[in-house]
C-alpha cells in the first residue's frame, strides 16, 4: 500500500483492546447522542412553542403585533426545519484534548487554546510522558448547547472543531486522541480512533484511554459508491480542511489531481463560508460544475451538511436564465437523426453535442468580436430571396401596406420600402412615388402610408426608405442616409437594444433638416417648439413605430445567433478572426435554430447566448403587476391575512431575486480546467463583486487551448490577491489504477507530478481485447494484466459483446456502481450494448464522466478517447481516474494491445 501524508496514522497498538472494549466505547457514544437527541427534543418543543406563541400574538391584531408574530414563525420555522432534519449522521466525531495553554474558553464553551499548557504533559518517574485528558468535544453536523450552556456538540465549521481536522502526529496541539463515530440516525453503530500523541499515556477520569478500529478513512474510502456523492465531514484531512477554512478573501485557488476531493473541498467550503458569515453569503453562492450529470451527482452534498437552498449549484449550459443546454442530462432535443458531420444537427439520442472542431470555435475568446459585430450586424434583415413589386401599396415581400391615422399637428406620409441589406453594386432602389400632399402647402398635409411587418419567420425585411410629407414637402431619407444614421447611432460600444432611442432622434433630426423647416423660424424659441411639435407628430404615429421596429428592430440573443448561420453574413461579420472553414462550421452548427432563433441549444451556445446579452442589453419595459388567475376571474382579490400577505410577498420577493440573480457573492468554479474562454467570460459576469473559490487539474483539461483560457480566467477573477493550494493525495484510486493513469499523464502533460494513491486494492486493471474469445484469456500477463493475444478485426458487434461481458463481470464483483466509458460518438451504442444489466451500469461519453466516479469502470478504446480531440489524452486521463476499485480496458483493432492485451497508449 502506498504511504500516504494524510493525517491518520496507525493508532498505538498498545492500546488496542478487543471487542469488549469496543462495545464499551460504542455504549458511551450511545449515551451522548441520546443526551443530544433530548436535547434536540427539548429545542424543537421551544420551537414549537415559539411558533404556537406567535401565532396567539397573531389574534391581537395591531400591526406591530402581527409583524413580530411574523418574524417569530418565520425564525422558528427556520430552526424547526433545521433540527427536524433526518441526518444520517448527526454526531461524526469527538476530540479528547490536553488542557489549553491559555485555559481561556471561547463562546461555544471550549478551550481556544490551539497549544497545550506547559504543564499539560507530566514525566513520570520513569521519564514516560503521561497527561490527563481535560477536555472532550463532540463534532457534528450543527452545534447544540447543554440547557447549562456547556457544548454538547460543535458545529464541525465552529474553529473549536479544526483540531478535529487538522490535527496531525507531527503537529497535534492538544488533541491526543480523535475519534470518529458512525451513527445512523439515533443509533451508533461503531467507532474508529486514531492517536496521535502515541507516546503519551492519556487518561480520562482516571482510566487509560482505549484507542478502538482500523481508522476512520479507509473504511470511508472503501465504501461501494451510489450515483449520489457524500459529504466527507467525518474524515476531511489536514490539507483539505485548509482550503475549507480559508479567509473568504479574493480568490482561492486549488489544484489537485484526480480524486484528490476538489470537489468535495469546494462543497465544505460552501458550507464553512455560509457557517462563517451567512448574513454576507446566504442565498449568494453560486458553484459551477461542468455537467448537468456532476450537478445531479454532487448536489445531495449541500443538504446533507445542513445547509440547504441556501446555494445554488449550476451546470454551465443553465447559467443563463430561461436556456438550457439539450447537451448530456440536459433537456433532450428533438431527435432528428445524427448526419454524422461535424457541426451537424442534433445527435439521434436527442443530445446537442458540438464536435471539439466546433466547441473550439465557439469557446475561443475570438467569438467575441465576431458577437459583437454580428450584433450589430443582424439589425438589417435581408429580404427573402424572390422579390416582389415593392414601394407604393405593397412591399417588395408582398405584405400588405397599412394606412395610418394622421397626426394632429402635422399630416405625415411614410413609405417604407424593403431592400436586401447588401444590394448588388449599382443598385437603385426604386419606390412609387408618393401621392401628392392632400393640402394646400398652408399647413402641413399628407396620408400616411407604411408597408406592415412581416414576411418570413425571421421577422419583417430592413426598410431601405422613409419617406415623410411634412409642411407640404416631401421629406426622404434613402438607403444610403439610413445606413449612415445608423452608423452613428452604433457608435461606441453601448449595448444596441439600448441604443433605439439614440438612433431614432438621429431620424429626426436628418427628417427636420431634410424638411428645411428650421430655417422658416428666426426666433430660436419659436423653432424649438416647431421642432417639438414635428417630432412628437412623427413619432406619435403607429406607422413611424412600424418602421421604427423594422429599421431597428429589438433584437434576442437568439435571433442573432440564427443570423449567424447564414454563412455569408457570418463570413462578413467575422472577417480576418475566423478563417473560412471556420465560419463554415460554426454556420453549419447554428443551423440547428430556426431562422426565429428557436431551437436546441449546445453548451457552447449558452456562453455565446450569454455574451450576446451582454452585447444587446435588454431595453427597458415597463413593469407588468403580476395577476392572480383567479382574480381575472372573480375580480376579487382573494382575502388573505396580513401575515399570509406578508409571506406570500417574501416568498414572491426571494423567487424574483433568485430568478433575477446574476451577481454573487461568492462563487467557486469546479473543473475549472475545463472552461472555455468564453465560459469564463460568462461566469466572470456572476462575479463581478464576488469572493471566489476555484478548483480545477490541468491534467483534465479538455480545453486545446489552455493559454487562452489561462487570460480569460485571469480576466475573470481580475486582480484581486490570489492564494493557491495544491491537494497531493488521491483518495479515490487504489494504487494500482492510478499508476496506469500515470502513465497516461506523463504522455499527456510531460513532467506533471501525479497524486499519491492512499490506499491499495491489490487488483490490477484488466485487459481485454474485443474480437478474442473471452474463455481464452491468459491470468497475469504484463502487469499482472489479463490479455488474450491480438484482436482479428474486431467489429462494433465484437466491441459491444466484449463490453457488455466486462461490465456483467464488473457488476458481479462490487455492490455499487459501474461506469462504461466509451468516446463521446459511440454513446448512443454503448447505451445499446448494456441494455437490461440494470440500473447500477451507466454509459458515458468521455467528456461526460468529468468529475463522476464508480466502484468499476470500463473504458473502451483508450485510442478512440484520445483521438477525438486535440486534448484527447487528458480525456483519456479523466476515463482512467474514475474507479474507486476496478478497472477493465477494452481495447479495439485501433488501440494496438499487444499480446498481454495491454493497448499502445498504456504500454510503458
Ligand atoms: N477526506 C476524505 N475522506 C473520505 N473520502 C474522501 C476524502 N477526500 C476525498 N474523498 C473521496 O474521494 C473521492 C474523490 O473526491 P472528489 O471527487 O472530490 O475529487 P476530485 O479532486 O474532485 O476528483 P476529479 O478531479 O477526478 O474530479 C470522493 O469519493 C470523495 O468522497
Amino acid at each position: 500500500m502506498a504511504a500516504h501524508n494524510a493525517t491518520h496514522t496507525a493508532p498505538a497498538v498498545e492500546a488496542r483492546d478487543g471487542d469488549g472494549i469496543r462495545d464499551r466505547e460504542i455504549r458511551m457514544e450511545q449515551e451522548h447522542l441520546d443526551r443530544v437527541y433530548q436535547r434536540l427534543e427539548e429545542k424543537i418543543h421551544e420551537a414549537e412553542f415559539l411558533m404556537d406563541d406567535a401565532a396567539k400574538r397573531g389574534q391581537v391584531g395591531t400591526p406591530g403585533a402581527l409583524a413580530e408574530r411574523d418574524a417569530q414563525v418565520f425564525r422558528a420555522g427556520v430552526h424547526l426545519n433545521r433540527l427536524n432534519s433526518e441526518f444520517e449522521d448527526f454526531l461524526f466525531g469527538r476530540i479528547d484534548l490536553l488542557l489549553g495553554k491559555d485555559g481561556e474558553r471561547g463562546p461555544d464553551g471550549a478551550y481556544t487554546s490551539v497549544e497545550p499548557a506547559d504543564d499539560a504533559v507530566r514525566s513520570d518517574e520513569g521519564g514516560a510522558p503521561s497527561a490527563e485528558i481535560a477536555e472532550t468535544l463532540h463534532i457534528g453536523r450543527l452545534g447544540v448547547l447543554d440547557a447549562d450552556y456547556s457544548p454538547l456538540v460543535i458545529d464541525w465549521r465552529a474553529p473549536a472543531a479544526a483540531p478535529f481536522y487538522r490535527s496531525t502526529p507531527v503537529a497535534p496541539g492538544r488533541v491526543v486522541r480523535r475519534r470518529v463515530i458512525r451513527s445512523k440516525g439515533r443509533r451508533v453503530l461503531g467507532v474508529e480512533d486514531d492517536l496521535l500523541r502515541p507516546e503519551l499515556t492519556a487518561t480520562l477520569d482516571g482510566t487509560t484511554l482505549p484507542v478502538v478500529g482500523d481508522g476512520a478513512l479507509m473504511a470511508a474510502l472503501g465504501r461501494a459508491r451510489s450515483h449520489t456523492m457524500r459529504d466527507i465531514v467525518a474524515s476531511i484531512q489536514a490539507e483539505q480542511d485548509m482550503v475549507i477554512r480559508a479567509p473568504a478573501a479574493s480568490v482561492t485557488e486549488v489544484e489537485g489531481g484526480p480524486g484528490t476531493g476538489k470537489t468535495a473541498v469546494a462543497l465544505h467550503r460552501a458550507a464553512y463560508l455560509l457557517y462563517q458569515d451567512r448574513r454576507r453569503y446566504a442565498g449568494g453562492i453560486l458553484v459551477v460544475s461542468p455537467t448537468p450529470l456532476l450537478v445531479a451527482y454532487t448536489e445531495g452534498v449541500l443538504p446533507s451538511l445542513g445547509e440547504e437552498g441556501q446555494v445554488a449549484i449550476r451546470a454551465l449550459g443553465s447559467l443563463v436564465e430561461g436556456e438550457e443546454a439539450a447537451d448530456w442530462g440536459g433537456p433532450k432535443a428533438p431527435a432528428e437523426g445524427a448526419d454524422g458531420e461535424p457541426g451537424g444537427p442534433v445527435g439521434g439520442d436527442g443530445r446537442v453535442y458540438d464536435e471539439p472542431a466546433v466547441a473550439r470555435i465557439k469557446g475561443s475568446a475570438r467569438m467575441t468580436k465576431v458577437l459583437r459585430r454580428a450584433a450589430r450586424g443582424a439589425l438589417e434583415r435581408p429580404a427573402p430571396a424572390a422579390p416582389g413589386r415593392r414601394g407604393g401599396a405593397r412591399r417588395r415581400d408582398g405584405a400588405p401596406q397599412v394606412r395610418g391615422a394622421a397626426g394632429d399637428a402635422a399630416q405625415l406620409s411614410f413609405e417604407v420600402a424593403g431592400a436586401p441589406a447588401d444590394p448588388a453594386p449599382g443598385r437603385t432602389p426604386a419606390a412609387e412615388p408618393l401621392p401628392a400632399p392632400g393640402r394646400p402647402a398652408a399647413g402641413p398635409a399628407a396620408e400616411t402610408a407604411v408597408s406592415g411587418p412581416g414576411g418570413g419567420g425571421a421577422g419583417p425585411v430592413t426598410p431601405d426608405r422613409l419617406r415623410v410629407v411634412a409642411f407640404g414637402r416631401r421629406v426622404e431619407l434613402d438607403e444610403q442616409e439610413l445606413r449612415r444614421i445608423r452608423q452613428t447611432a452604433l457608435g461606441g460600444t453601448a449595448p444596441v437594444n439600448l441604443l433605439r432611442p439614440r438612433a431614432r432622434r438621429l431620424l429626426l433630426d436628418a427628417l427636420w433638416g431634410r424638411s428645411g423647416a428650421g430655417q422658416r423660424y428666426t426666433d430660436p424659441e419659436l423653432a424649438a417648439e416647431a421642432r417639438q411639435a414635428f417630432d412628437e407628430d412623427i413619432t406619435s404615429e403607429p406607422e413611424f413605430l412600424e418602421f421604427l421596429d423594422a429599421w431597428w428592430p429589438e433584437l434576442t440573443p437568439r435571433a442573432v445567433l440564427a443570423a449567424m448561420a447564414d454563412e455569408k453574413r457570418l463570413g462578413r461579420w467575422a472577417r480576418r478572426i475566423l478563417t473560412p472553414r471556420e465560419v463554415r462550421l460554426l454556420a453549419r452548427s447554428l443551423k440547428r435554430l430556426g431562422p426565429d432563433g428557436r431551437g436546441p441549444l449546445s453548451v457552447h451556445d449558452v456562453a455565446l447566448l450569454d455574451e450576446l446579452n451582454s452585447v444587446l442589453g435588454a431595453p427597458a419595459r415597463p413593469r407588468r403587476r403580476e395577476v392572480d388567475p383567479l382574480d381575472q376571474l372573480t375580480g376579487l382579490e382573494e382575502l388573505t391575512t396580513y401575515a399570509d400577505r406578508m409571506s406570500g410577498g417574501r416568498a414572491r420577493d426571494e423567487r424574483l431575486r433568485e430568478e433575477a440573480r446574476t451577481d454573487y457573492a461568492h462563487v467557486i468554479v469546479d473543473e475549472a480546467q475545463d472552461l472555455t474562454p468564453m465560459q469564463w467570460r460568462m461566469v466572470g459576469r456572476r462575479g463581478r463583486h464576488a469572493t471566489w473559490t476555484v478548483v480545477g487539474d490541468p491534467a483534465q483539461s479538455s480545453w486545446s487551448d489552455p493559454d487562452e483560457a489561462a487570460e480569460a480566467r485571469d480576466e475573470a477573477l481580475g486582480n484581486r490577491p490570489r492564494r493557491r493550494f495544491t491537494l497531493t493525495v488521491n483518495y479515490r484510486n487504489p494504487a494500482e489504477i492510478a499508476e496506469l493513469a500515470a502513465k497516461v499523464l506523463a504522455l499527456a502533460m510531460p513532467g506533471m507530478p501525479a497524486p499519491e494513491a492512499v490506499r491499495s486494492t491489490g487488483v490490477v486493471p484488466r485487459f481485454v481485447v474485443a474480437g478474442t474469445p473471452d474463455g481464452d484469456r491468459v491470468p497475469g500477463g504484463g502487469r499482472g494484466a489479463v490479455g488474450n493475444g491480438a484482436p482479428d478485426g474486431a467489429g462494433a458487434a465484437d466491441l459491444g459483446a466484449c463490453v457488455r461481458r466486462e461490465a456483467s463481470r464488473l457488476l458481479a464483483e462490487v455492490d455499487g456502481t459501474v461506469g462504461v466509458v466509451v468516446a463521446m460518438g459511440r454513446r448512443a451504442e454503448a447505451r445499446a450494448w448494456l441494455a437490461g444489466l440494470g440500473g447500477r451500469v451507466v454509459a458515458l461519453g468521455s467528456l461526460e464522466a468529468k468529475g463522476l466516479e464508480y466502484d468499476a469502470t470500463v473504458v473502451v478504446s483508450p485510442a478512440e478517447i484520445a483521438d477525438e480531440s486535440p486534448a484527447g489524452l487528458r480525456v483519456l486521463y479523466v476515463a482512467l481516474t474514475r474507479a474507486t476499485q476496478r478497472l477493465s480496458v477494452v481495447s479495439g483493432e485501433r488501440d494496438m494491445p499487444d499480446e498481454a492485451g495491454v493497448p499502445d497508449l498504456l504500454r510503458d
